[in-house]
């Protein structure tokens, strides 16, 4: 393993605090880079500083990776030991240790066979008592192995990928400090100043503008749905506390580089550092921040103010108008709304707030009686940034977030053209400063050309420590997506992704030519797979675009909509030269300023390609998923990066409802996906067969919920009714369920294993996969198939990033507020359900009815584990902080020996006979006396 690379990599299984602890180690090596990377002389101490950060980059548990084998292109002992820095790839690729794998696929093997011979059996054991319970728990049971199995398969080839910055540096950076990186530009989307706070949105802008990334190469901006002078005003003050904000970064190397996460640290700030000057300037930028928060906090209410004053001669009737600092009128959203200034009826708005730097390192000023601050040897230049608010229009469909991520792609050709777009919600900050490098290592690595987007983990800070919800969503990220590495790439998930320019313009992948027939070099099983390989030479090229029908177009420029400037930039997207300094150069003059206006018109995208071939794909609420899947389509890969310290943290939903909605949006979108053209079922043969797998799974996970609600009431009710799924559970069917039961299990400790999660995370998802199916999922199948039948768009409801309860006192107060909504129906009967059934069960073994205790086994097996995935939602729904568990305990022993008691006091109860004459009509339940749960219902 080559020296800095692997070492110090730690298992991210103990990560929660682990954001903050890593920070130490990494933070003073990166003070060192930074506060050097002012002179040249410096540089190797730079590179040596690089190395020790490096050490913190990987993020998998390295005790179940090993390096693939590239004995084919090495001879040697194949890993990069002894391999010149030089000739090291950027990036390196492991493989799961063969003693987790094969019997990883092995059991996965041995599973799908004991489930269908499970099934053969359950099919070949009709149960005539009950022949309605019998067909549905077995179309129940199919559907679960089914999904396992659409679950399991694109997990067959986890993959890891390293980035290697060391190399990266070495290759790109310049010692005269100018950089061959190429251009970035950074996308950060808000639509609501209140329910996404400003404060927030500022700390991920001025994370973005101190990110490690040649200054000159890294464009930002900022889409503000809501078009509010507010959000503007608030970016305005990040870039003025950024001129003090970013340089201390760079200075002292600062990580992470959001200043309120920074401020928050727990951990000591000083290790490792020139402690004096330190402290000094520490002190200094805490309190400049907290000023700077002051400002936004008053931000709202000076707007009011000023504009009150320049409205003070306006007659009644007459539009207030909300009015800008400079004493014109903004062009947006007015406070008190009006005709072409309201949400959704407004002029477009680019307005530029830092201009481009210029392409040499500028030192900033030494200290002085009234700048204590010393930069004068720190680079002060600061990344551009520009606010974008496209127009709104009444009577248009404005496209949610994917319409404002192709209104940003279109404004920023014309203004950067960086050849790559890094996308971030606005919650979502830069939590690593080597994040943009990191992600940059997997688009320039040899091989990488056919590369369409890069794909971080999302991380999330202000979960509650036993993450309820499973909002950390673990199993998904590092397994799911990390394994799909291994076949083409992971899907797209909507934030921290890194997309190369021309992909979103409908470019194909460069296509390999072999023996005649075009293929896309795929990954995966089914392909040979193109590791990037060291030892070869390197050189800095992106697809390079070939003329073809169109020119230099993928399809008729009338596609891309009328701005000639726009399609002019677009075949330069891809050209090699966006990478060389000199030709970057951007212009924000008036004139393109004006064209980026023009780009944004809500009227632009009329008759063109926009949102079906073209960017962001419309038409469904998860635009994420359904933007990835027609690159992947076309033959492009993608790869996953997860690093550490993480790259990107955002804020998830800890209140149960909040929560249950995001969860309905998702599911929504996704099968808005299935009933669509791009139904991967359809989709072309470029597409891995495995991630085609991956991509029916996740446009038809929904259905579970049918299936689930059925199969968490039906057991319970079986005590009542006496019947059970089975006619006579006899061993066999025991041994089956235990089987399948048990490997499930067993594959559940390996993947966790190698995903370096834990288990407690496992039975988590476990746990929110069951509340979520039979809430949101089922919504969100009657939703769609309600919009499929009456054609209705389907609205984005915003997560809400603003805790509803009392921050100061309990940062997880949220977490118990309780909302009431729709979705919480189902989960409340199924629980009341489960809780009568077993009591029900209770009764009839003291009552002497049932001896046989074996017999209701099984009907109590699945009570429990009813019961136990439902917890959470449980405690979520009772609970005050601290004393939720007793509170659901009693809650749930009330119920029970109320029923029981009932059941076993009241004889008319179950003395059977006369009821039938009460309720004639519920005769299919025939056979035992008890046989209808209506009795136990007030
Ligand atoms: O009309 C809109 C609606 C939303 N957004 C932005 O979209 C982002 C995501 O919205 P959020 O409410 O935070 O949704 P989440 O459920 O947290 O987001 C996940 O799921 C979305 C798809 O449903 C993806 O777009 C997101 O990137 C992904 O993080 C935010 O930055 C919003 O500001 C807009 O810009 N315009
Ligand atoms: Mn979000």
């Amino acid at each position: 393993m080559a020296p800095g690379v692997g070492d110090g990599r730690r298992n991210n299984g103990e990560v929660v605090p682990g954001c903050v602890c890593g920070f130490q180690v990494c933070a003073c090596a990166g003070a060192a880079a930074v506060a050097s990377a002012a002179s040249s002389a410096d540089m190797d101490k730079l590179a040596m500083a690089a190395t020790a950060t490096e050490g913190q980059i990987g993020a998998v548990n390295d005790e179940s990776w090993v390096a693939v084998d590239l004995s084919d292109d090495l001879s040697g002992d194949g890993a990069d030991a002894g391999v010149a820095l030089e000739d090291r790839p950027v990036f390196r690729t492991e493989k799961i240790k063969g003693i987790l794998l094969h019997p990883y696929r092995v059991l996965i093997f041995v599973r799908l066979i004991a489930f269908t011979l499970f099934v053969i059996w359950r099919i070949s054991h009709k149960n005539p008592d009950a022949m309605w319970l019998w067909v549905t728990s077995i179309a129940g049971e199919f559907w679960f192995g089914f999904s396992w199995l659409l679950d399991q398969l694109p997990k067959l080839n986890p993959i890891n990928r390293v980035p290697d910055l060391v190399v990266l540096r070495q290759r790109f950076d310049r010692a005269d400090g100018t950089s061959l990186l190429p251009g970035l530009d950074i996308f950060v989307t808000t639509a609501d100043p209140f329910k996404e706070p400003i404060l927030s949105t500022a700390n991920s802008i001025l994370s973005i503008l101190a990110a490690d990334y040649p200054v000159e190469k890294n464009t930002c901006y900022l889409s503000d749905d809501s078009g509010m002078l507010l959000t503007y005003e608030a970016m305005a003050e990040a870039a003025k506390f950024a001129t003090v904000w970013v340089p201390f970064c760079r200075k002292h190397g600062i990580e992470p580089r959001g200043p309120e996460s920074y401020f928050e640290l727990k951990s000591h700030p000083y290790m490792g550092r020139a402690q004096e000057d330190f402290v000094n300037d520490r002190r200094r930028v805490r309190k400049e921040y907290d000023e700077f928060k002051a400002r936004i906090n008053g931000l709202e209410h000076e707007i009011k103010q000023r504009s009150d004053g320049y409205n003070a001669n306006t007659k009644d009737g007459e539009p207030r108008a909300t009015w800008m600092s400079d004493g014109t009128q903004w062009q947006g959203t007015w406070v008190e709304p009006s005709e072409n200034h309201r949400k959704g009826d407004h002029a477009g708005i680019v307005l530029v707030l830092l201009n481009h730097p210029s392409h040499t390192r500028q030192l900033g000023p030494p200290a002085s009686a009234d700048n204590p601050l010393d930069f004068s040897l720190v680079d002060v230049r600061l990344p551009m940034l520009v606010y974008v608010s496209r127009e709104k229009r009444p009577g248009h469909n404005h496209q949610k977030k994917a319409g404002a991520m192709n209104a940003l792609t279109r404004a920023s050709a014309v203004l950067s053209n960086s050849p790559f777009i890094l996308n971030l919600d606005c919650d979502h900050y830069i939590n690593n400063s080597q994040a943009l490098r990191a992600g940059i290592c997997f688009m320039l690595g040899r091989d990488s050309d056919t590369v369409a987007f890069v794909q971080f983990p999302q991380r999330f800070e202000g979960v509650d420590p036993t993450d309820l919800y499973a909002n950390h969503n673990r199993i998904f990220f590092d397994g799911t997506l990390r394994a799909l590495d291994g076949m083409q790439g992971p899907i797209y998930v909507g934030t921290g992704c890194l997309f190369r320019r021309i992909t979103l313009y409908g470019f194909d992948p460069p296509r390999i030519n072999v023996g005649g027939t075009c293929f896309p070099a795929l990954g995966g099983l089914f392909a040979k797979q193109r590791y990037d390989k060291p030892g070869l030479e390197m050189t800095v090229k992106a697809a390079t675009v070939a003329k073809g029908k169109h020119g230099f177009l993928p399809m008729p420029k009338k596609s891309y909509g009328k701005s000639d400037a726009f399609v002019d930039t677009i075949p330069k997207a891809s050209h090699p030269s966006p990478y060389s300094a000199a030709e970057s150069a951007v212009h924000a003059d008036e004139a393109a300023i004006e064209e980026a206006v023009n780009v944004c018109a809500a009227a632009y995208e009329k008759k063109t390609g926009w949102g079906s071939s073209i960017g962001w794909v419309y038409g469904t609420v998860t635009e994420d998923v359904v933007t990835g899947y027609r690159m992947h389509i076309k033959g492009w890969r993608s790869r996953y990066c997860s690093i550490y310290p993480h790259a990107f943290i955002g804020t998830a939903p800890i209140n149960l409802t909040e929560r249950l909605y995001q969860v309905l949006r998702w599911s929504t979108g996704s099968l808005e996906i299935f009933f669509s053209k791009n139904n991967p079922l359809f989709g072309s043969t470029f597409l891995n067969p495995l991630q085609r797998v991956a991509y029916i799974n996740i446009t038809t996970y929904p259905f579970t919920a049918i299936f689930l609600i059925f199969y968490t009431t039906v057991p319970a009710l079986s005590f009542v009714t006496g019947h059970f799924i089975v006619q006579r559970p006899t061993t066999m069917f025991y041994v089956y369920l235990a089987i399948v039961l048990g490997t499930l299990l067993i594959l559940a400790v390996l993947e966790v294993k190698w995903a370096g999660v834990t288990v407690f995370e496992w039975f988590r998802n476990g746990q929110f996969w069951m509340t979520a199916s039979c809430s949101a999922y089922l919504a969100a199948v009657l939703q769609v198939l309600f919009k499929v039948v009456f054609r209705r768009d389907i609205s984005f409801k915003l997560t809400s990033k603003q805790p509803a309860g009392d921050e100061k006192k309990d940062p997880y107060a949220d977490l118990y507020v309780v909302r009431w909504t729709w979705l919480m129906v189902t989960p409340i009967i199924i629980i009341i359900v489960n809780i009568v059934g077993s009591a029900v069960a209770f009764a009839k073994v003291l009552d002497g009815e049932w001896t046989h205790w074996l017999k209701v086994a099984g009907g109590v097996f699945f009570n429990f584990w009813v019961l136990f995935h439902l917890y959470p939602f449980a405690k979520g729904l009772l609970g005050k902080h601290g004393k939720t568990p007793v509170v659901v305990l009693v809650w749930w022993a009330f119920t029970f020996v109320i029923t029981a008691v009932l059941y076993i006091n009241i004889p008319h109860f179950h003395a059977g006979g006369h009821h039938a004459a009460k309720h004639g009509a519920h005769g299919p339940h025939h056979g035992t006396k008890h046989d209808d749960i209506y009795y136990f219902w007030p």
